[in-house]
């Protein structure tokens, strides 16, 4: 990937943005109407990651660990995230055996922010498997002698719902199984959850601190989400089709997301900056210097 200047050295250049284009962005993505002077590309998280950490891109939502690891230069909007306070159904460690028994557990490449905070887990957890990059379905990679399969994202919600689907009318207040099948899902927010009583911040929208986005585009964002979230039955049966989930579910899904990074978020991802990456430059919410 070759590296690009920023943009804002060129005002004729378009702004580039990357987008995850997983369903729990789709409040904010599905509604957005670009400003002509604002290309996008999409991709999985770590394609995205990449992207901004190299230029391709000059602002995307990336995994949150990756703007606390590259504090020192990135700026994240303060406004913008992909969060959750418990369960998030879709970070997902399937298991066969009980936690303490887990030899080996394989990864999904599409990760960083999980993978991340799957390590911190272990560590509270006085758990060291050995981790492995591993790409399949949880099921097979299960049958194949894994003992933990981490996968994140719609493939991970459809085989959680796979798993503990399906559901009667009750099933989704006040409690959502976690096994099925042999199978136990642990989810990786709700584990968080459980240890600090904060909300978990996957994803913010990162940028380099001396390229902001235009504010044209932050309106269009922010237009978007009001849209989105007003509009979230809509949002729902249309992925709830493309995912062939029930609508109820993927609406539970959606509106379960905190797509706003308020205070309680910030110093949530402050806490887990400061078990991930020792040492990590200060966070800042944009505007920064
Ligand atoms: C909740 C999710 O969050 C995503 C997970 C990420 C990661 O694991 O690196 C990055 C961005 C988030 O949007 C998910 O995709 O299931």
């Amino acid at each position: 990937m070759t590296n690009h200047q920023p943009s804002t050295l060129d005002p004729q250049l378009p702004y580039r943005a990357g987008w995850i284009h997983f369903t729990n962005v789709a409040p904010i993505l599905d509604p957005l109407v670009l400003p002509p002077s604002v290309t996008a590309i999409t991709g999985v998280p770590t394609e995205m990651n990449e992207a901004l950490l190299t230029g391709r891109v000059d602002i995307a939502n990336i995994s949150a660990v990756e703007f606390i690891r590259h504090a020192d230069t990135l700026a994240a909007l303060p406004d913008f995230s992909v969060a959750v306070l418990g369960p998030v159904y879709s970070v997902n460690l399937f298991h066969t055996c009980s936690l303490p028994d887990m030899r080996r557990i394989a990864l999904t490449s599409q990760s960083a922010m999980s993978v991340a905070l799957l390590e911190v887990l272990l560590r509270e957890w006085g758990l060291s498997p050995v981790l492995e990059r591993a790409e399949g379905e949880a099921e097979e990679l299960l049958a194949a002698g894994y003992d933990g399969v981490l996968r994140i994202g719609d493939s991970a919600l459809k085989e959680w719902y796979g798993v503990v689907g399906p559901f009667t009318d009750e099933t989704i207040v006040p409690e959502i199984p976690q096994t099925g099948r042999g199978i136990t899902v642990t989810d990786l927010a709700e584990e968080w959850f459980k240890v600090t009583g904060r909300p978990f911040v996957f994803a913010v929208w990162a940028y380099r601190k001396d390229n902001p986005p235009p504010a044209e585009l932050l309106k269009a964002m922010r237009s978007a989400r009001r849209s989105g979230i007003g509009h979230l039955a809509e949002v729902s049966a249309r992925h709830a089709l493309k995912l062939g989930l029930p609508e109820d579910v993927v609406q539970h899904y959606l509106w379960n997301f905190r797509y706003h990074l308020e205070e309680a978020d910030r110093q949530a991802l402050r806490l887990f900056a400061d078990r991930a990456v020792p040492g990590h430059a200060e966070l800042c919410f944009g505007p920064c210097e």
